[in-house]
């Protein structure tokens, strides 16, 4: 990069980048000096250029864990559910039917249904990975994930979750679930990702929510009626499986040349 001064009664603007600046703006401290002056307080870690190379790395060091991943779902629900309890056991029966099937299985690594569906991964034989998350309150990955990757940013882990996966299956669960769930419906309905079939396991749980995107989205005219295509609802653990590698299938020959 090529920065040159300027006196700030001079009109030649100095430049930082694709940044112009002029006169009192012109003043403002370098990057270098700043970077080697050992008078410098370390309130520089706490500023936004800092923080956007802590964002970055947390993207470099992602790609880098997962390029050779290789076919993935992410599977989304509760951190509170419990082992033993029917949404823990459809968890796990997901995570091993999806490994058992030649396919790795992404989580948010945590408690709960994460630990379920990693747990049936690594007992099916397959690749369990977990995207852990830095909370307030340390947690932890849970002991079933064998690649596990832990993030500092929402953000940063959930463009993991689409990116190296090729469908979601969703569990009962809480907000955070919601968050990843609408999170993909959006990304599909705007095209931002193309044929990503998201399979919802748990009639039960889910069909209220369903009702109302049907009885008050659609009806106000908020979504359209095909939105509800976005989703598929099952109760069955080898529906769901079936249906989310279909959907992944179906999508491969979709983009296959004639
Ligand atoms: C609140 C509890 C544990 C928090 N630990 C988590 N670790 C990893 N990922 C998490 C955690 N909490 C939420 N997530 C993400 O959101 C989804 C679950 O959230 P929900 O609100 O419980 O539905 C999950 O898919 C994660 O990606 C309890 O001890």
């Amino acid at each position: 990069m090529s920065t040159h001064f300027t006196s700030p009664r001079d009109n030649e603007p100095r430049r930082r980048g694709s940044v112009e600046l002029r006169r009192g703006q012109a003043g403002i401290q370098m990057a270098d000096q700043r970077l080697l002056d050992s008078g410098t307080p370390s309130a520089f870690v706490h500023s936004d250029p800092w923080r956007v190379m802590r964002i970055q790395s947390e993207f470099v060091e992602g790609f880098g864990a997962l390029a050779d991943l290789g076919p993935a779902i992410s599977v989304f629900g509760s951190a509170r559910t419990k082992p033993g309890t029917p949404f823990y056991e459809l968890g796990v029966e997901i995570g091993r039917r999806l490994a058992q099937s030649g396919v790795a299985v992404i989580t948010g690594g945590g408690p709960g249904s994460m630990e379920a569906a990693n747990r049936g991964a690594v007992e099916g034989g397959g690749v369990s990975v977990g995207l852990g998350i830095e909370l307030p309150f340390e947690q932890g990955m849970n002991e079933w994930v064998d690649l596990g990757i832990n993030f500092r940013y929402f953000f940063a882990r959930k463009t993991m979750f689409v990116k190296y996966a090729q469908g979601f299956v969703v569990l009962p669960g809480g907000l955070g679930t919601l968050d990843e769930l609408f999170e993909a419906m959006v990304l599909v309905q705007t095209h931002k990702v193309t044929s990503f079939p998201i399979v919802l396991v748990g009639v039960e749980f889910w069909s209220p929510m369903i009702d109302w995107i049907r009885e008050t989205l659609v009806k106000d005219g908020m979504v359209s009626p095909q939105d509800l295509n976005l989703i598929q609802l099952v109760d069955d653990p080898e529906d769901a499986v079936c249906r989310v590698l279909h959907g992944v299938r179906l999508a491969d020959s979709d983009q296959r040349p004639e």
